[in-house]
């Protein structure tokens, strides 16, 4: 981000070299809420890493353990087992120097209400040596128009940009941003994406929490699944699309009898399916690592147009980020 001084917390070890978030092997579980109810298991063994500088995801529907990995990467809670590290620094012990270096916004924080966003910001200002200024940061996340106004009095869009206002102003070198624009509008969704993109330049490493696919294929180097208190799989959308085995397919319209057969001789095709004079073909590479990568489209359009054959209404269709997350987890994010 702009306008604003960062570091200024002395003996944070470098990062140079380093991971700069560090969850290993956490196990998590809660008291029942029931009388006489097992212990919920919120985390079996979950292990993620955030390199310097990166943007990283961690997706997962609700109930998956999210919320709790970010706790305990805050240090604001206590895994049974496992181990937190945030730019070298444990949480539950260095907790005053990790607050110098980590910036968190949390779902649903409460702040004081009576205080107006300037104010907020500017008291959360107080606590860092050095950090943004406030009043700029404020104009940053979209609410210059609402300065002046009692934190209390403001819609829940505007509140959580607040707590994302209070997350950065510290100008920290690690972020976690949790369900950074769930309940904001597009308008608004689109200020805090390139507001990350801003962190992102800044070398700023990011660790964003999302229900959202769409955001985390836009903004993060990789994701993290998590499903069940477990992580699924780790890798960027297009690693994870290949993990899941998926393909691309090519739809497409033509009387011609004998395209079916012609399509599937070709190495780029993995098998036709017709329905009619509906032809769905089917790659066989899963992604760039495949040794049979090509574009689909490409080489059904050659083979069909030297064949002389026509046909109409193509379309390909490659598989996403949510396709992969619905075949690693068996349920669709959007169940959520
Ligand atoms: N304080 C608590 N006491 C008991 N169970 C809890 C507590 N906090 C979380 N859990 C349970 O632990 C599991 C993981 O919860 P967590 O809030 O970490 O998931 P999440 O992925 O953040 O979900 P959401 O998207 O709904 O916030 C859930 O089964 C939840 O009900």
């Amino acid at each position: 981000m702009t306008g604003g001084t960062r570091g200024g917390v002395g003996r944070v070890p470098s990062v140079v070299g380093m991971t700069a978030l560090v969850a290993q092997h956490l196990r998590k579980t809660y008291r029942s809420r029931g009388r006489g109810r097992p212990p919920v298991v919120a985390l079996d063994d979950v292990s993620l890493t955030v390199g310097p500088g990166e943007v990283a995801g961690v997706l997962g529907r609700n109930g998956a353990g999210k919320s709790t990995t970010v706790e305990l990467l805050a240090g604001a809670r206590t895994p049974d087992s496992g181990q937190v590290r945030v730019l070298g620094l444990d949480p539950r012990t260095d907790r005053g120097r990790v607050r110098g270096v980590l910036g968190v916004q949390l779902q649903g924080a409460s702040l004081h209400g009576a205080l107006t966003v300037r104010e907020l910001v500017r008291l959360y200002r107080s606590f860092y040596a050095r950090g943004l200024d406030p009043d700029r940061l404020v104009e940053r996340v979209g609410l210059g128009s609402s300065r002046d106004t009692r934190f209390e009095k403001l819609s829940g869009g505007q509140q959580q940009r607040v707590s994302i206002a209070l997350a950065l102003v510290g100008a920290p070198r690690a972020v976690i941003l949790d369900e950074l624009t769930t309940g904001l509008d597009p308008e608004a969704r689109r200020t805090m994406w390139a507001l990350v993109e801003d962190l992102r330049a800044d070398g700023v490493t990011v660790l964003l929490v999302s229900h959202l696919m769409e955001e985390v294929e836009r903004l993060c180097d990789h994701v993290t699944i998590l499903d069940a208190g477990r992580v699924v799989s780790r890798g960027t959308a297009a690693q994870l699309v290949e993990r899941a085995g998926l393909r691309p397919t090519v739809t497409l319209r033509t009387d011609d009898p004998t395209a079916a057969d012609l399509l599937a001789r070709l190495a780029a095709v993995e098998r036709v399916d017709a329905a009619g004079p509906r032809l769905t073909v089917t790659g066989a590479s899963s992604g760039p690592q495949d040794p049979r990568h090509g574009d689909l489209l490409h080489e059904v359009g050659a083979a069909l147009a030297a064949a002389g054959v026509v046909a109409t209404e193509t379309q390909l269709r490659r598989p996403t980020l949510d396709d992969a997350f619905l075949t690693l987890t068996g349920s669709p994010l959007e169940a959520a």
